[in-house]
């Protein structure tokens, strides 16, 4: 019989790797898992209770928030919360910071950035959708914290993941020290190791972007997406495309396989439409630990100093030659377009 281990086996035999710990990392890793569950369970049910649909509200996005958008964001806040091991958390569905006030947690040291539900356009039809969160360590030790501490570079994580509620639901999470995949096992309820040490291939034969925004695009991205569809035996291309629209979906299945995501700036979002502090970073962080690259073109995506908690970027992100690929386009486009401005 194979021997299995569960997510808080596996965190617990982690903690050994980092000998100061005290466990509150690990706990914080641990609450996050048991929301996932909580949310996952609600997923698996749409359909069958009332859970699909808007929500009548919107964020500080302007975009309209699907009842399941709320439900997983209350779901989280309340596992942080009653957790006590973060003092902070910053989410997609609100516009300013939640400061956690009670008494085990104002003096807690970590602070979550999360994207409770990603890919809230699939939730209605059935196609998968995710969680990302990104954990950064408190830069002051005692106080209240400060907004300043949450807008701490990518680099400066400690932890990130994400959930993928698919057609089975995994956690995928790192801490610095590679990339391991759990997979919910629903007859015990426990996310078990099933992809340890994740990498991601250096170059693979998927490219994802919404094709849809083409005539919006910078044109080195659509120099690169024609050198993607051009005949080439040697580089295995035309690349297939594939677009979920979830970007925990598309991303985790670009991981496995090998592939490169790309939403780059576009004339309606002249800034990117993903956000850096929930989305773009932790993924960055996530890929970046298999091996992979994530940039915005120019720099790393976890070198960009964050100005406001719901900052927006564009984003390459997947296996590293064709993330070279892409910033190779766009660095000779611009050479072309100061060429022509001289
Ligand atoms: O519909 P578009 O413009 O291609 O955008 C899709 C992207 O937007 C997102 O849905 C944004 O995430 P949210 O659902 O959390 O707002 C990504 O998951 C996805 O990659
Ligand atoms: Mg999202
Ligand atoms: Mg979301």
């Amino acid at each position: 019989m194979t021997k299995v281990t569960t997510l808080g086996q596996f965190i617990i035999e982690k903690q050994a790797d980092f000998p100061y710990a005290k466990g509150e990392l690990s706990r914080l890793l641990r609450d996050i898992g048991i929301a996932a569950k909580i949310v996952n369970r609600e997923v698996n049910k749409a359909g069958l209770v009332d859970i699909l649909g808007d929500n009548g509200t919107t964020n500080i996005q302007g975009e309209g928030q699907k009842k399941l958008d709320v439900y997983a964001d209350e779901q989280f806040i309340s596992a942080l919360r009653s957790g006590g091991e973060c003092c902070v958390v910053a989410s997609e569905e609100h516009d300013d910071c939640i400061f956690i006030n009670s008494k085990i947690s104002q003096n807690a040291k970590y602070i979550v950035c999360i994207d409770p539900l990603d890919g809230s356009s699939n939730i209605d039809v059935n196609v998968s959708v995710g969680t990302i969160f990104s954990i950064y360590r408190r830069t002051t030790t005692d106080g209240p914290a400060q907004i300043d501490e949450i807008l701490q570079k990518g680099e400066r994580q400690v932890a990130a993941g994400y959930v993928i509620y698919g057609s089975s639901t995994m956690l995928v999470y790192t801490t610095g020290k590679g990339v391991n995949g759990f997979t919910l096992d629903p007859s015990i309820g426990e996310f078990c190791l099933s992809h340890p040490n994740m990498t991601i291939p250096s170059r693979g034969t998927i490219y994802s972007i919404n094709e849809g925004n083409y005539t919006k695009f910078p044109q080195g991205v659509k120099d690169y997406i024609k050198y993607c569809q051009v005949e080439d035996a040697m580089s295995d291309r035309p690349f297939t495309s594939r677009y979920i629209g979830s970007m925990v979906a598309d991303i985790h299945r670009n991981l496995i396989k090998g592939g490169i995501f790309l939403y780059p700036t576009t004339s309606s979002h002249p800034n990117g439409k993903l956000r850096l502090m929930y989305e773009c970073n932790p993924l960055a962080f996530v890929i970046e630990q298999a091996g992979g690259k994530a940039t915005d073109g120019h720099r790393r995506i976890m070198e960009i100093e964050p100005h406001h908690l719901h900052q927006r970027t564009p984003i390459f992100i997947g296996s590293s030659e064709m993330v070279e690929k892409v910033e190779a386009f766009v660095r000779l486009s611009d050479t072309q377009l100061i060429g022509a401005a001289d």
